[in-house]
């Protein structure tokens, strides 16, 4: 719920298909929000998401909203990529960071409500500006008619 708004959230998962980096332009079409998740214990899961994001951009669209993620955050012990430098990606690209934990459930539900939450404040942001689009309209139409 948000803002006594029940939102209902239709997740694609890529299942493992952006390893050949052939994900079919149809997870692009359409999507409102992504999640981009690296793994913190794996360079080079980090080192991709560049090209996610860059990827992502292109087909969705520069106003999508995009999230990352560190996940594996219970994994202190074999982390190799630091927060600092997932924080400093996000930092670059605006979007916002967490280091979560699918597995000790740390940070999901709050990650999942910052991208709902900027996907609906987006929505209503547009349609506000189409408001204000078919008031004057009307109002100019009404000038006409007098
Ligand atoms: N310790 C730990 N293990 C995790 C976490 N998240 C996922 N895993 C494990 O990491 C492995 C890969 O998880 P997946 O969810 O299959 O990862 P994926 O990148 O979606 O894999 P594909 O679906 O093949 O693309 C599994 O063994 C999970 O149990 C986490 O937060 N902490």
């Amino acid at each position: 719920m948000f803002n006594d708004t029940r939102v209902k959230l239709q997740i694609w998962d890529t299942a493992g298909q952006e390893q050949f980096h052939t994900l079919s332009t149809s997870y692009f079409r359409g999507a409102q929000g992504f999640v981009l998740v690296y793994d913190i214990t794996n360079l080079k899961s980090f080192q991709s998401i560049t090209i996610w994001i860059n990827d992502i951009y292109e087909k969705a669209g520069d106003e999508v909203d995009v999230i990352l993620l560190g996940n594996k955050c219970d994994k202190e012990s074999e982390r190799v990529v630091p927060k600092q430098k997932g924080e400093k990606l996000a930092w670059e690209y605006g979007m916002p960071f967490f280091e979560t934990s699918a597995k000790e459930n740390v940070n999901i539900e709050h990650a999942f409500s910052v991208l709902t939450k900027e996907i609906l404040e987006k929505k209503s942001g547009v349609l506000h500006d189409l408001d204000v689009v078919s008031l004057s309209e009307t109002k100019k139409r009404t000038c006409c008619a007098f």
